[in-house]
């Protein structure tokens, strides 16, 4: 007879396991206090959870990039394949923009910064915080022909929908100005967070796109896994911030590298669950 795994466990970890599915706890978090204070086998624990009916680990459309070639064809551009990683995902583009777009939209914001804010755990506003020091320009998705045309480019690309696309952020930093290491992903479990999740659900992508040249520091960077990406004019940086069952991602926290010489101006496109 072959016996389920939840029905070899203790009758009280049985009623443990109906009880946290149904307030809704990961089955990834309930198998690791279930192997640290049960001392179960993880086989078992993740088992007994999948047959509770907890393991559903389906997996969800998000954005991203096809890899399979050296070069993408764009709607009106050839971008170059440089880098790409599985998990998390990251994709280095080459040639997503021309000096000319890069150039003319430095030009279109300069006169539109102001000091960037970040979004607070404890409530819905933005604020300024030490940890970001740049200025930055929010711009509208389709506010002139070029940033139309930039940002069904890189809906081509992610192959993701225009709609989804929140407006270009433009960020200027100065010599020793930085972003430290953060999420792009909403925390759910914060209110602040959650309050910005509830128009276009979670920041599913990133691109970073790399306006100018630096001459030194600058690197967009990613410290738990010892990646550092220059900025080089015209390139993008891409990553997804959820897993493939839509998990945010741990592994997707990056910096903005303090600049050391020069200055650095970068364009953010993150791309959201649903319209936004
Ligand atoms: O400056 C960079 O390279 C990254 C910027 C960034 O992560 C952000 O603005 O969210
Ligand atoms: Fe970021």
């Amino acid at each position: 007879m072959i016996q389920s795994a939840i029905h070899t466990l203790p009758v009280e970890w049985q009623a443990w396991i109906q009880e946290n599915l149904a307030r809704g706890c990961t089955p990834d978090s309930m198998a690791m206090v279930m192997v640290r204070d049960g001392k179960f086998d993880p086989a078992l624990a993740e088992a007994a959870i999948r047959e509770a009916g907890g393991v559903q680990r389906v997996t969800k459309p998000r954005p991203d990039i096809d890899t399979s070639s050296n070069t993408i064809q764009t709607p009106d551009r050839m971008v170059h394949v440089l880098l790409s990683l599985a998990a998390p995902r990251i994709v280095l583009l080459g040639n997503v923009l021309s000096d000319e777009e890069c150039d003319q939209l430095c030009d279109y914001v300069s006169g539109k910064l102001s000091r960037s804010t970040v979004v607070t755990d404890d409530g819905a506003q933005v604020q300024a915080h030490a940890g970001r020091t740049s200025r930055g320009a929010m711009l509208m998705r389709g506010e002139t022909d070029l940033i139309a045309r930039v940002d069904a480019r890189l809906a081509a690309l992610a192959k993701w929908p225009v709609e989804n696309g929140e407006g270009l952020q433009v960020q200027w930093y100065d010599i020793g100005n930085e972003y430290r290491a953060h999420f792009d992903w909403f925390d759910p479990t914060q209110a602040g967070p959650r309050k910005h999740m509830e128009h276009g659900g979670q920041r599913v992508g990133t691109f970073v796109l790399y306006l100018n040249d630096v001459p030194q520091g600058g690197g967009t960077g990613f410290p738990g896994l010892g990646l550092e990406v220059q900025p080089r004019k015209g390139n993008a940086v891409f990553f997804a911030n959820t897993d493939m069952f839509g998990t945010p991602d741990r592994n997707t926290l990056h910096s903005g590298m303090p600049v050391v010489s020069g200055v650095k101006v970068i364009a953010n496109k993150w791309l959201r669950e649903r319209p936004y």
